[in-house]
């Protein structure tokens, strides 16, 4: 007899799924799966021998005998010890199967926790190690819930289903077999039953799935949301959207509890539905059964036995209906893990990944384009045939419009992108060519909002370099103008920072960024936009620091305003994507173009820029 097995969908095999879930989890933890399948078929086989035993317990105890009794041909019991051994024998087999039993729920305990805890780990080293644009294309909600409730379904299956469904399926095929010992022509009657079983497993099944995919997409969004109202909570407050905000949350919590309800629903239901068709089954039974007592084919024993069975079939057979929707839940999430798992970086390091011969590094970028989308239909190239370069110990400036790029060509460096045309080198290497480690080993990226870790100010200027000592920390706040701020905090070094900094001032992060960037002490150094958030005290505080940490290093660097790069080597000047000028300061400010008439813009902002008159043009 085969046991209904879980409904699996048809256009996405399940052997497959089962198959990946074997061999990437389950099979590093061989011993203890097939350990806790022992066990599963101790319980399951004491279980019917302990029902079994009903028959005979039941005959020798009411139609007491003169002499020895035998029971199943094997086992000879003196008559006057029936009374002692017959509940001798049933505590000693209910003691190892409940043994069985509870040794079988903690090993499948580690088991699930083990495989989830796994599961979790290549969820988050994926969503590290993900490029750059796949991580900007989804909320990070979807990657916070798919870690946090994905996997625990996952879990569930495997601890629900995978093992409790074999020991139950086991059960049932061990009852069956001693029904069939005492009455064949009944267990087939009880068969018939197994088809309408598998039906409505079929059918829960197909519910419970599309339950739990409705329930994950709205758990993402769930995440979101919250995540998004953390993030955006003064915006939410000066503009009084508490109540709007409520409502947007409170929409997608009922939207995704109608999901989660369905799933309870389905996996409520099919167990009661699974039930009626085994009480069908044992009203057809007792009728049969009373009929053939009656012709004395059958002692009270056997009938009683039978019925004890029957009755534990059925509650097996109810488990394995709850179970295989567990099951499915499961698997639809596993499907989902695994698709996300599946996506391989496009930003990968090449077989012959070579590094860089250590000194000073030469940046150039040789006819770049580059395109967010480039494999979209109509995507509008972000960058066209950009050429530039600089050379150790230069300072480069890349200004100009809102949105013309530069960020862009920043990110090309360090290959958070990389390009869809022509090539970015280090010392004349494609930074394709080279280990990426190696690739950004080389790079310090100082941004206009610097990210700092809830953890200690002395960490925060480390992560900079893996196993600096104290001294170089100090040494790198002290360049970084950072050193008396830090020392005048409650805990000097060892004082935390809050979630992002929260506990710091903007350009108290800014010079912990830059001390960062000392300790990590690369030869090519991007500034984006570092100082313009600062006030003018800190700037000139930063600026200075800044200005000691650019020499000697190949530095390129963003700012709107154009007072801080007035003393570059070189200027580039970026509109929609490509190169529109180049040049020094003067020289451009002479061209009496689009940077020119920046700088008479901002002049008029009380920013100090020459006017071209006044450098004699
Ligand atoms: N992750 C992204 N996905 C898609 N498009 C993007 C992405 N980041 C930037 N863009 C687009 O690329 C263009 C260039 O953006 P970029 O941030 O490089 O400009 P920018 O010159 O640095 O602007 P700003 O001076 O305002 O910072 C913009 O049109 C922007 O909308």
């Amino acid at each position: 007899m085969t046991v209904p097995a879980p409904a699996s969908d048809a256009r996405e095999p399940l052997r497959p799924l089962l198959v990946r879930i074997w061999r990437d989890y389950l099979s590093r933890h061989k011993p203890a799966f097939f350990a806790s399948m022992l066990l599963a078929a101790v319980s399951a086989g004491l279980t019917a021998v302990l029902l079994k035993f009903l028959e005979p317990a039941i005959d020798l105890l009411f139609g007491r005998e003169e002499g020895p009794v035998t029971v199943w041909g094997s086992l000879t019991i003196p008559a006057n010890m029936v009374l002692i051994a017959v509940p001798l024998f049933i505590v000693v087999v209910a003691v190892i199967r409940s043994l069985s039993i509870v040794g079988q729920a903690a090993l499948v305990n580690r088991l699930g926790h083990g495989v989830v805890g796994d599961i979790q780990k290549q969820l988050f080293s994926g969503m590290i190690r993900a490029d750059l644009s796949r991580l900007r294309s989804q909320h990070s909600g979807t990657f916070v819930s798919s870690v946090l409730f994905d996997a625990n379904l996952v879990r569930e299956a495997f601890t629900g289903g995978v093992v409790n469904y074999t020991q139950n399926a086991l059960m049932l095929l061990a009852v069956i077999i001693a029904m069939g010992f005492i009455d064949l022509p009944l267990t087939l009657i009880v068969l018939l039953g197994v088809p309408v079983v598998n039906w409505i497993i079929r059918r829960f099944g197909k519910r419970s799935r599309k339950a739990a995919h409705g329930a994950m997409v709205e758990t993402e969004a769930l995440s979101s949301a919250l995540m998004e109202n953390l993030d955006g909570v003064r915006l939410i407050k000066i503009e009084n959207h508490e109540a709007a905000e409520e409502a947007r949350v409170a929409a997608v919590i009922d939207r995704r509890q109608r999901h989660v309800i369905k799933g309870a629903d389905s996996r409520a239901f099919a167990g009661p539905a699974s039930d009626i068709v085994a009480y069908g089954i044992v009203a057809a039974v007792m009728a049969y059964a009373g009929w053939r007592a009656g012709q004395g084919a059958m002692t009270v024993g056997a009938f009683a036995s039978f019925i004890a069975m029957l009755l534990l079939a059925g509650q097996a057979l109810r488990q394995v209906t709850n179970l295989a929707t567990v099951l499915s839940e499961g698997l639809t999430a596993a499907r989902r893990l695994f698709a996300a798992l599946d996506i391989e970086p496009e930003i990968r390091e090449a077989d012959d990944a070579v590094r860089l011969t250590p000194g000073p590094v030469t940046v150039a970028l040789d006819h770049v384009c580059f395109a967010y989308h480039a494999g979209e239909e109509g995507a509008a190239p972000t960058l066209a045939d950009v050429s530039l370069h600089v050379a150790p110990g230069e300072t480069v400036a890349l200004v100009g419009p809102s949105g013309g790029g530069k960020s862009t060509i920043l990110s090309l460096l360090p290959r958070f992108y990389d390009v869809t045309e022509g090539r970015v080198t280090l010392n004349g290497r494609d930074v394709r060519e080279l280990s990426l480690a190696d690739l950004r080993d080389h790079i310090a990226l100082v941004t206009q909002e610097p990210f700092l870790f809830d953890d200690t100010v002395a960490a925060n200027i480390a992560y900079g370099r893996k196993g600096a000592t104290a001294d170089q920390i100090i040494q790198a706040a002290r360049a970084a103008a950072a050193h008396d701020f830090i020392a005048a905090l409650p805990d000097g070094y060892a004082t935390r920072v809050g979630e992002a900094g929260a506990r710091l001032s903007g350009g108290q992060r800014q010079r912990i960024a830059i001390a960062r960037a000392f300790l990590k002490d690369a030869p090519i150094l991007l500034l984006d936009e570092a100082t313009s958030a600062l006030d003018t005290e800190s700037e000139a505080l930063v600026q200075s620091a800044l200005e000691r940490l650019m020499a000697g290093r190949a530095t390129l660097m963003i700012a709107h305003r154009l007072s801080t790069v007035r003393n570059a080597d070189r200027i580039y000047v970026i509109e929609a994507g490509r190169v529109v000028e180049e040049g020094s300061h003067e020289q451009l400010v002479v061209q009496g173009g689009l940077y020119a008439r920046l700088a008479r813009q901002q002049s008029l902002d009380g920013e100090p820029a020459p006017l071209p008159e006044e450098t004699g043009a």
